[in-house]
């Protein structure tokens, strides 16, 4: 008998700041058959709202530096304001969404970065090999709750930090795959990984790990792709069963697998 299917959705900050297109995906989201789990960032919604709060965001290779003022407001923006107006979203789908950070039932445990060739990420946590906790997850999955994660996790010392929430969603896929049979699933504004960015519609529709290192070196993937295409092959490469990067509108298409870039060996 085969491992029960598991479906993962990475939402990101794009589609969550159009509230049209977020109504639409969490629609589709609430229809997908199945186990599911929604894992969502909001880093332009917080960077924004920093802004108003006179906090000049800060990124390197894509990740914030979070300082304790920034720590406050992402803590507020996606564990708050976010998360829970996604719960109360999905409930109205009647989908029976619980938002959690990785605080919450120890769910998701990271270790602060540390500092390195003196560059301090501050209030960054990393997700190392026993993060995830599988079953408090699968627990929760059992009784017919739908977790929603948002991306502030905690260090087990009373500390909460910034974990960038495409690898919150690899990583729970990776260990997740020891109970399910995992699809996970990259949702954001254009229709897949685009071999020209001012055409919509030239979708790569494969990746492997040797035509990423030559779309990254020609140019054709750039910015926050370069993490998320990473942290799709980590996936493929540690056991989960199918990775693609597609479009927030056509999760109800991805059903047939007929949408987006799939990531593979
Ligand atoms: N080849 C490419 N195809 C599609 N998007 C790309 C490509 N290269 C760079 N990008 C950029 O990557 C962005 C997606 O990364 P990111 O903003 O981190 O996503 P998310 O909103 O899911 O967090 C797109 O909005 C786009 O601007
Ligand atoms: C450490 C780190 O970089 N954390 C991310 C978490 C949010 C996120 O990943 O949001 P998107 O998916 O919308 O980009 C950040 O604060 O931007």
């Amino acid at each position: 008998m085969g491992l029960p299917k598991l479906t993962i959705i990475k939402i990101g900050g794009n589609v969550i700041d159009n509230s049209e297109k977020l109504h639409h995906f969490l629609k589709d989201f609430s229809a997908l058959e199945g186990l599911k789990i929604l894992v969502h960032g909001g880093g332009k919604i917080a960077s924004e709202l920093g802004l108003g709060m006179g906090i000049i965001p800060n990124m390197v290779e894509g990740r914030r530096i979070t300082d304790i003022e920034t720590l406050r407001v992402v803590t507020m923006v996606y564990a708050g304001l976010i998360n829970k107006n996604l719960v109360a979203q999905l409930q109205n789908f009647q989908c029976n969404a619980i938002g959690l950070s990785g605080a919450d039932g120890n769910s998701i445990k990271t270790v602060k970065r540390a500092v390195k060739d003196g560059l301090d990420y501050g209030y960054v946590g990393d997700i190392t090999s026993d993060s995830i906790n599988v079953s408090a997850i699968s627990n929760l999955l059992s009784v017919s709750f739908i977790p929603v994660f948002s991306a502030i996790t905690h260090d087990g010392n009373g500390q909460l930090l910034n974990t960038n929430a495409d690898t919150i969603a690899s990583s729970l896929a990776q260990s997740l795959s020891k109970l399910y049979a995992v699809d996970l699933v990259y949702c954001f504004e254009k229709k897949g990984v685009l071999s020209d960015l001012n055409d919509p519609e030239s979708v790569i529709t494969l990746i492997n790990r040797t035509s990423f290192e030559t779309l990254k070196q020609d140019g054709i993937v750039a910015d926050g792709m370069i993490p998320k295409i990473k942290n799709a092959l980590e996936a493929v490469e540690k056991g989960v069963s199918a990775v693609f990067i597609t479009c927030a509108e056509d999760l109800s298409n991805f059903n047939h697998k007929k949408s987006g870039t799939k990531i593979t060996l």
